[in-house]
């Protein structure tokens, strides 16, 4: 088999193609253009085209399938993954694997892919925007000058500086990594913490929360979502970041103790928040949407063309790869 981006292979009939299943929620239609790709070298099963409930379709077809697409955070749990007894690869579209059931994939020992490389930029530039926008209050000065208010009352309040702010990461993977190479060259003093020190790194490691949020002005939050890590931005971390503190959510809401967090910044106990993901999406907490310094984005990081494309590329060639038994192109570790 060619690559998505080599020569067509010569025609084969449908019936003998490989095949891949389609798991999603019926809304995500964004997944229509990478369907017709892969239809060009797989059979490509989809139960929201049949008439058939999800668990009729999987328990009609789903007893040969070797090769699975999760797009999406359409959650894909053991009850569904029970049904597919061949099941090989699970090739899943984003970066965050926390909606796939991985204990029973590593039980299994089914393969996983996923689309870390092809996210990071957005999502670190994201991460970067919310951050100097929270500073620099920009959403909120754009509100004050189409409100009229600039006429009427005159100055807007200062800023504050991004050059010398302390910023402390909290996760640094692929998207944690595009974070500090920006803001390192923007004057910022970066530490960090992360499962484990990372030798070839040259900022500082501060293997607590609690004291990376102490000895920083604002935390940057990109670490996966676990059982370790749920709520690791608690109500004492966010006290030790202190009411000048701002936080920024790139991750995953339940990464963030969300109840006490809308507490602390409706009392001005912390400084502000720019926020892109939320514990129960697509509900936000209602406090937030009056506070000035609390920057909210609709879990849109990574929602460019360019990276659809990136990551379109990046399943086609992964299950381009695995019917031809060569190596994977962004296996994850379970
Ligand atoms: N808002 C959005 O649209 C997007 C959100 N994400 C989220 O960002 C997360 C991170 O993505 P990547 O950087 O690509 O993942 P990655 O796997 O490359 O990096 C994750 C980093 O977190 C660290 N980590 C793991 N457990 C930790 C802990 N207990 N404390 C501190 N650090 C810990 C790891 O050591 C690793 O360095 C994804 O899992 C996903 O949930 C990713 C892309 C877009
Ligand atoms: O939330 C998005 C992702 O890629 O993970």
């Amino acid at each position: 088999m060619e690559s998505s981006t080599g020569a067509p292979q010569s025609p084969r009939m449908e019936e003998e193609l490989p095949v891949v299943l389609v798991h999603r929620r019926p809304s995500a239609t964004f997944v229509i253009p990478l369907k017709a790709r892969l239809q060009a070298h797989f059979r490509v099963l989809d139960p929201c085209d049949s008439a058939d409930d999800s668990h009729t379709f999987l328990a009609r077809h789903g007893r040969s399938v070797r090769a699975l697409l999760c797009a999406s955070l359409a959650p894909l749990p053991a009850d569904t993954l029970e049904l597919l007894p061949s099941l090989e690869l699970v090739v899943i579209s984003t970066a965050g694997i926390d909606h796939v059931d991985l204990r029973f994939c590593r039980r299994r020992g089914i393969t996983v892919t996923n689309a870390s490389a092809a996210l990071a930029e957005d999502a670190a530039d994201h991460a970067v925007a919310l951050l100097i926008d929270v500073l620099r209050r920009i959403t909120a000065a754009d509100r004050f000058v189409r409100a009229g208010s600039w006429p009427v009352k005159g100055e807007y309040p200062l800023g504050s500086k991004l050059r010398g702010k302390r910023v402390g990461i909290v996760g640094l993977g692929t998207i944690g990594s595009g974070i500090v190479k920006r803001l390192a060259a923007l004057g910022c003093i970066i530490s960090y913490t992360s499962r484990s020190k990372k030798p070839t790194v040259p900022f500082a490691y501060i293997g607590n929360v609690v004291e990376l949020a102490s000895n920083s002005d604002a935390l940057i939050v990109c670490c996966p979502l676990t059982q370790g890590t749920h709520h690791i931005i608690s109500e004492e971390v966010m006290r030790a970041l202190g009411k000048g503190g701002v936080v920024v959510n790139v991750g995953r809401g339940a990464l963030i103790d969300e109840e006490r967090m809308v507490e602390l910044l409706v009392r001005g106990e912390l400084g502000g928040a720019g926020l892109d993901v939320f514990e129960n999406e697509p509900d936000v907490p209602k406090e937030l949407l009056e506070l000035d310094h609390v920057i909210l984005t609709p879990h849109s990081a990574v929602t460019t063309p360019e990276s659809f494309r990136a990551v379109e590329d990046l399943i086609v060639d992964n299950f381009i790869a695995f019917f031809s038994n060569k190596p994977l192109l962004s296996v994850v570790q379970l």
